[in-house]
């Protein structure tokens, strides 16, 4: 049984964005319609005429008043919200198209909330457990116990479907944009009811909770001790990169122009691949994975790159490469990074970074990080260290040759340097870790949109982003990765954004016009397959790059 089959159950066939259109009976905003037309019809009368006196008919000849019975509406079930909502009616609790929730059990919403977290919540525990047995000072062991304590109130409340109640302050910098959301959208909403994407994250911000109010672990991580484990079993993948790429890029001299530009596109579309599928080592679906299974994961050859580009079901990777080549015509672009996982997923977006910095396309690379441990494997500022840090002094790898450890020393000298130099920067702001999609960004994050409409590239890495990007809603798979990221294309500044990322929940779009088709083909020959991070998008949308940024 792979990894993955072991803990999603079998229930997943249901083509959610097809059905889901008949069946969003969470939207509270059904009943409006209804109730508005019932107050109204005590208001109508014809022409503009005043309304009678209360309890009069007014005159014998006239139609004076239209009546409107309860029965003449169609029932409740009837009423279906027409998709995609006009933009004054979204909210979080009501996305453009119907929110996947975790009580749909054709989703990976069921899988997840119902199994997923609170096996993820377990394995945390036991590594606390683990960092208590090897504490001797009393009042930190005291400490963590009641950081134990309240994992497993969260996990009870995960197990109960509780309410979900207001973030206590804690000091953290986001309180006040989760208690807005919180008080605003999901009052009495539980972490079954709650869109999926909203009810996932706030069980990771009341994780972090659970250390924040303590004294001595407010900086805990509980899967710090995965994440570093996961890199040091990477060992093929990561040196078959560091011996190709330690030595800085370089084109032959007798190349024409022409010949140059090829050799730096195959390579910039190879590299696009590398950093896209080292998404699909993501610790928080393959928990428990074999060396193997690692491997397999992370083959990086040229071989299978070409092989793997037909999984990208929706790829813009050439608009991509004109889109860099005329970042470096205008002197290099900057270029930012939302990053995704820790480990060998960052060590990749780094070897393409590395990249687009030597070959001129970028002169500056912005990489956004979390504030605290995310998603099980997202990376922190300590993550980002680490790997730097380790890849320079580490002894991770026992088994590497001379020549492999000193191309891993060598890599990792020079990322240490970029960063000395400015030409690499690592930027953490805390609406990364909230429950608000991206097309809130404008508006709830105005201080990081207006940072994010100077760069010339931002590329979102991996699964959560895309759902954030998208609102993580049953939008058609044939929706244009513009109207699926509304604001983020549509706002004046909104900069060029390409999304890269392995399939591994249900929301997809982005497919092209015989999108629908392409995704009920797969819905019937391959279940599971928009989780099994087997297929890719790369999405671009153009933005409003240049556009002055006004805020309303
Ligand atoms: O963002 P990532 O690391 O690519 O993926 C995050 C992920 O594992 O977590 C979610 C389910 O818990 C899914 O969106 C996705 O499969």
């Amino acid at each position: 049984m792979s990894p993955l089959r072991a803990i999603i159950p079998g229930r997943l066939e249901k083509p959610a964005w097809a059905e889901e259109l008949n069946a969003d009976f969470s939207s509270d905003r059904h009943q409006l319609p209804i109730k508005r037309q019932i107050d109204m019809s005590a208001q109508v009368v014809p022409n503009g005429a005043a309304p009678p006196p209360n309890g009069t008919t007014g005159t014998k000849d006239a139609p004076n008043r239209m009546s409107l019975k309860l029965s003449h509406l169609p029932s409740r079930q009837k009423i279906k919200p027409v998709y995609p909502r006009s933009p004054s009616t979204i909210d979080p609790n009501n996305p453009p198209w119907p929110a996947y929730r975790g009580y749909h059990e054709y989703s990976f919403a069921y899988a997840t909330m119902g199994q997923r977290l609170p096996t993820i919540l377990g394995k945390g525990i036991e590594d606390v457990v683990l960092t208590l047995n090897q504490e001797y000072d009393e009042e930190r062991i005291i400490d963590l116990v009641q950081c134990i304590e309240r994992m497993n109130a969260l996990m009870k409340e995960l197990q109960e479907q509780a309410k979900l109640r207001p973030i206590i302050d804690d000091g953290e910098a986001d309180v006040a944009l989760w208690n807005k959301l919180i008080a605003k959208y999901f009052q009495g909403k539980t972490f079954m009811n709650a869109p999926w994407l909203f009810a996932e994250a706030y069980k990771y911000r009341r994780l972090q909770e659970c250390f924040s109010v303590s004294k001595h672990w407010k900086n805990y991580d509980v899967f710090f001790r995965q994440k570093c484990d996961t890199f040091s079993r990477s060992h093929d993948a990561v040196f078959e990169l560091s011996m190709r790429f330690a030595e800085p890029f370089t084109l032959k001299e007798n190349l024409s122009a022409e010949e140059k530009l090829e050799a730096e596109r195959l390579m910039f579309l190879e590299l696009t691949q590398i950093c896209l599928w080292g998404n699909s080592t993501d610790l928080s679906l393959l928990i428990n994975m074999t060396e193997e299974q690692i491997k397999s994961l992370q083959s990086t050859g040229g071989a299978n790159l070409a092989a793997t580009e037909k999984n990208i079901l929706g790829n813009h990777m050439k608009q991509l490469w004109e889109t860099a080549v005329s970042l470096r015509a205008n002197t290099g672009g900057r270029i930012d990074f939302v990053l995704d996982n820790a480990g060998f997923e960052l060590y990749c977006d780094c070897v393409y970074a590395d990249f687009l910095i030597q070959s001129g396309l970028a002169k500056e690379v912005r990489f956004h990080g979390k504030r605290y441990p995310w998603f099980v494997s997202d990376v922190t500022k300590k993550d980002w260290s680490w790997l730097m840090n380790s890849m320079v002094y580490g002894h991770l790898f026992p088994k590497a040759t001379e020549e492999e450890k000193d191309s891993l020393r060598r890599l990792g000298m020079r990322w240490k340097q970029y960063e000395k130099e400015g030409k690499w920067v690592y930027e953490q702001h805390p609406f990364w870790c909230t429950g608000f999609t991206f097309w809130e960004l404008p508006n709830e994050a105005p201080d990081l949109f207006l940072h994010l409409s100077r760069s010339d590239l931002v590329i979102f890495k991996g699964d959560l982003n895309h759902r954030k990007l998208t609102y993580d809603c049953a939008a058609p798979p044939s929706t244009d990765f513009d109207i699926a990221i509304g604001p983020m294309a549509s706002t004046a500044g909104a900069p060029r954004i390409c999304s890269l990322r392995t399939i591994k929940s249900d929301v997809v779009v982005g497919l092209g016009p015989d999108g629908n088709e392409i995704a009920e083909r797969l819905d019937k020959e391959e279940e599971g397959w928009k989780i099994s991070g087997k297929y890719a998008v790369v999405l671009l949308s153009e933005g409003r790059p240049g556009e002055k940024v006004i805020f309303t």
